[in-house]
C-alpha cells in the first residue's frame, strides 16, 4: 500500500515537472519502478492531472499526461491506450485493462518503451478506440483543387479577413472542414473538446506549420534559427533554456520591476502631452489621438528593456529612426507572410518578385537592429571586469534575458542571437494591437471602465507600490486581457501535427495531418460562450471563474497564446506587461477613455 501511495504522489509530481518542463526526479522514478509502472489513482486526484476524465466509462487516460518520462535508462513513453493483461513484447511490457474495457473506473498506469508496442497491437487497440470513425476523406471541405481555391482566396482577400472566412465556412460546413488551398492542406476545428483531443496527441515535441518564408529568409541569409522555427530534439533543448529566463515565476519576478518601469513612463509622457496638446481647463484637459503608434513604441520599449535591460529612449521627442524602422519592418513582414505561406515562395525568391523582396527585406531590417543591440549588449556585458558580474550575479541584478543567457553560458551565441531576435519580433505587434483593442472596448464601455478602476486603485493602494501585489488584487486587469484575447486573437489559429492517429468529431485523423484550432470563430461561438460577444472581464474574476463557458473540454477554451509545452514563450512578458500597461496608464492615473468611432 506504501508503494502504491508513494507512486500515486510521485505520478502527480511528475505530471507536473513535465507539464512545466522541469527536469525528472529520480526518487519518483524509483517509487514509480517499484510498483512496476502500474498506478491506480483515485478519482479526485485523476480529475486533477485529465480534468475532463468525467464518466468512468470514458476512461481515464493519465498515460498520455506522461509523454516522455524515462523509468530506465532507455528513454521511454507511454501509451495512450488501456491494457489488461501483461504481454511480453520485445522484452517489454504492456498491461491490458480488461476493467476498462468493461467500464470499471479502476484507472491504471501503463509506462512502456519507445518504440516497443507491436504495431498489430496498436491498431488492435486503435480498433477499440475509434470504432465506426470515418475517414478523413468524408470530412466537408471548401473545394478539392488548391489552385482553384488560392484563386479564390485572391479574388475575395481572404488572405487578410482570414478569421472571418474561418468563421464562415465553420457556420456552413459544421465545426470540421479541410481546406486545401495552393500547396497548404489542413483540418480546422473550433469545439474545444476536439482541441484538448489535438493537445493530447502533440508529443513530446510538439510540432505546428512551419512557417516556410520565415525558414527560407534565416536559410539563404546564413542565419541559425530560433525556437519558432525548430522542432524536435533541437526545438526542446533551446526552448528549455528560455523558459528559465522568460516563463518561470523566478524570472517574472525579475522582469515585472522593468516593465513596470516603462508603464508608469508611458504614462508620464502621456500626461505631459495632456498638459501641452489637450484642450479644456487646467487639471481637465482632453486629447484625441490614434494610439496605435503608441502602443507600438510602448511594446518596443518594453521588449527592449526586457531583453537587453537597457532603455531604447522611444518615449524622448525624438525617437532613433533606426528603432522606427525595426517597428515598420515587423509590420510589412506580418503583412507579407500571409500570402507567402500559399504560394510557392522559392520560385518568387528565384525570379526576385516583389513580394519575397519586401519580406526579406523587412527581415533584413528585424535582424540588423536586433544584432546591432545584441553587439552593443555583449560588448557591454562583457567589458565588465568578472568581480563586478560575478556580485551583479549574486546580487540579483538583472541584465535582461539577453545577460542571463550569457552569463549562464548554456547556449552558443549564435543560438542566442537567433532567439533573442525571435522574441524582438514576436514582442512588438502582439502585445500592441490587443492593447488598442483593450482601449477601445473600455472606451465604449465606461462602467465597466469604471469598475476596473475601482478595483485597480484599492488594489494599489494596499500593495505598497509592490507591482506584483497590485496586479494580484486586480484581476479584472487579467480578465480584460483574457476576453481581448478571445475576441481579437493575435494569431488566428494554433496549428499541431498530432503523433498519433486520432478521432475528430467521429473522423480519423490519421497521425502527421495538419490540425488547426481556429480561435476566432471558437472565441465568438454561441455554442462555446454565453453572450460571446460581450465584453466582461467580470466574466473572468474570482467569483466566477468561467467566462460564460457551454462547451465540453472546458480547459482548451482560452487558447490566444496556443497550449501545451509549445506555447508561446513570450506569454508571461505580453500578460505582465499589458496588464501593467492598463494599470499605469487607464487606472492608476485618471485617465477616462471615450470612443471616438464604433
Ligand atoms: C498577446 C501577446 C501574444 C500572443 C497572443 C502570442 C501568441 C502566440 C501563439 C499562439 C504562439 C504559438 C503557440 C503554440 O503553437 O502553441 C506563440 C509562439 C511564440 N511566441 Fe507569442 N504571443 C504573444 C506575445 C509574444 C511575445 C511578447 C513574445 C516575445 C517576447 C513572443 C514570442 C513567441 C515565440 C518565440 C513563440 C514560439 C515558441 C515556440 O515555438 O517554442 N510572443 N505566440
Amino acid at each position: 500500500m506504501n508503494a502504491q501511495k508513494n507512486a500515486e504522489r510521485a505520478a502527480l509530481r511528475a505530471h507536473f515537472r513535465r507539464k512545466y518542463q522541469l527536469s525528472e526526479d529520480p526518487k519518483d522514478i524509483n517509487h514509480l519502478r517499484s510498483v512496476e509502472g502500474k498506478v491506480s489513482l483515485p478519482h479526485q486526484l485523476s480529475k486533477i492531472i485529465y480534468p475532463e476524465a468525467k464518466t468512468k466509462d470514458e476512461g481515464f487516460q493519465l498515460l498520455r499526461a506522461f509523454q516522455g518520462l524515462s523509468l530506465d535508462s532507455v528513454p521511454m513513453v507511454t501509451s495512450p491506450l488501456h491494457h489488461e493483461e501483461c504481454v511480453q513484447s520485445n522484452s517489454c511490457h504492456l498491461w491490458l485493462q480488461k476493467s476498462f474495457l468493461l467500464g470499471s473506473n479502476k484507472k491504471s498506469l501503463c509506462l512502456i518503451k519507445a518504440g516497443a508496442v507491436e504495431k498489430e497491437k496498436l491498431e488492435e487497440a486503435k480498433g477499440v478506440h475509434d470504432a465506426g470513425a470515418r475517414s478523413r476523406r468524408d470530412i466537408p471541405h471548401t473545394g478539392r483543387n488548391g489552385w482553384l481555391n488560392l484563386v479564390r482566396f485572391w479574388r475575395k482577400d481572404y488572405f487578410s479577413q482570414l478569421h472571418k472566412h474561418q468563421e464562415r465556412t465553420f457556420r456552413d460546413l459544421g465545426p470540421i472542414y479541410r481546406e486545401h488551398v495552393g500547396s497548404h492542406k489542413s483540418v480546422n476545428i473550433m469545439m474545444p473538446v476536439d482541441i484538448g483531443e489535438l493537445f493530447r496527441a502533440e508529443g513530446l515535441h510538439p510540432q505546428r506549420m512551419t512557417l516556410q518564408p520565415w525558414a527560407t529568409h534565416r536559410e539563404t541569409r546564413k542565419h541559425s534559427k530560433g525556437v519558432f522555427l525548430k522542432n524536435g530534439e533541437e526545438w526542446r533543448a533551446d526552448r528549455l533554456l528560455l523558459n528559465k529566463e522568460v516563463m518561470m515565476s523566478a524570472a517574472v519576478k525579475r522582469f515585472l520591476p522593468l516593465l513596470d518601469e516603462v508603464a508608469k513612463d508611458f504614462c508620464q509622457m502621456l500626461q505631459a502631452r495632456v498638459d501641452r496638446e489637450g484642450r479644456g481647463k487646467e487639471g481637465k484637459r482632453s486629447l484625441t489621438i490614434d494610439p496605435s503608434p503608441d502602443l507600438f513604441r510602448f511594446a518596443l520599449e518594453a521588449s527592449c528593456h526586457v531583453l537587453y535591460g537597457e532603455r531604447i529612449g522611444l518615449f524622448s521627442s525624438t525617437p532613433s529612426m533606426e528603432s522606427q524602422k525595426f517597428i515598420w519592418a515587423v509590420e510589412q513582414m506580418l503583412a507579407t507572410t500571409p500570402p507567402l505561406l500559399y504560394l510557392p515562395h522559392r520560385l518568387l525568391l528565384h525570379i526576385g518578385a516583389p513580394l519575397w523582396t519586401q519580406h526579406a527585406t523587412a527581415w533584413d531590417h528585424i535582424f540588423s537592429h536586433a544584432e546591432a543591440r545584441i553587439q552593443r549588449g555583449y560588448q557591454r556585458l562583457s567589458s565588465l571586469p568578472r568581480s563586478v558580474s560575478e556580485a551583479r550575479a549574486a546580487g540579483g541584478q538583472y541584465t535582461g534575458v539577453l545577460g542571463q543567457l550569457m552569463e549562464k553560458g548554456q547556449l552558443s551565441l549564435d543560438l542566442i542571437k537567433a532567439n533573442i531576435t525571435e522574441l524582438m519580433a514576436g514582442g512588438v505587434d502582439t502585445t500592441a494591437v490587443p492593447l488598442q483593442f483593450a482601449l477601445f472596448e473600455l472606451g465604449r464601455n465606461p462602467q465597466v471602465q469604471e469598475e476596473i478602476r475601482q478595483q485597480v486603485m484599492a488594489s494599489w493602494a494596499s500593495a505598497a507600490g509592490d507591482p506584483q501585489k497590485a496586479l494580484q488584487g486586480a484581476p479584472l486587469l487579467k480578465g480584460t486581457i483574457n476576453v481581448i484575447l478571445r475576441l481579437y486573437p493575435v494569431g488566428i489559429t494554433v496549428q499541431r501535427m498530432p503523433v498519433k492517429d486520432i478521432v475528430l468529431q467521429n473522423y480519423h485523423i490519421p497521425a502527421g495531418t495538419m490540425v488547426q484550432a481556429c480561435l476566432y470563430p471558437l472565441g465568438r461561438s454561441s455554442q462555446v460562450f454565453q453572450n460571446p460577444h460581450i465584453f466582461d472581464p467580470r466574466r473572468w474574476g474570482s467569483s466566477s471563474r468561467d467566462d460564460g463557458q457551454k462547451a465540453e473540454g472546458s480547459g482548451f477554451r482560452s487558447l490566444a497564446f496556443g497550449f501545451g509545452a509549445r506555447q508561446c514563450v513570450g506569454r508571461r512578458i505580453a500578460e505582465n506587461e499589458m496588464q501593467l500597461f492598463l494599470m499605469h496608464v487607464s487606472f492608476r492615473k485618471f485617465y477616462r477613455f471615450e470612443c471616438q468611432y464604433q
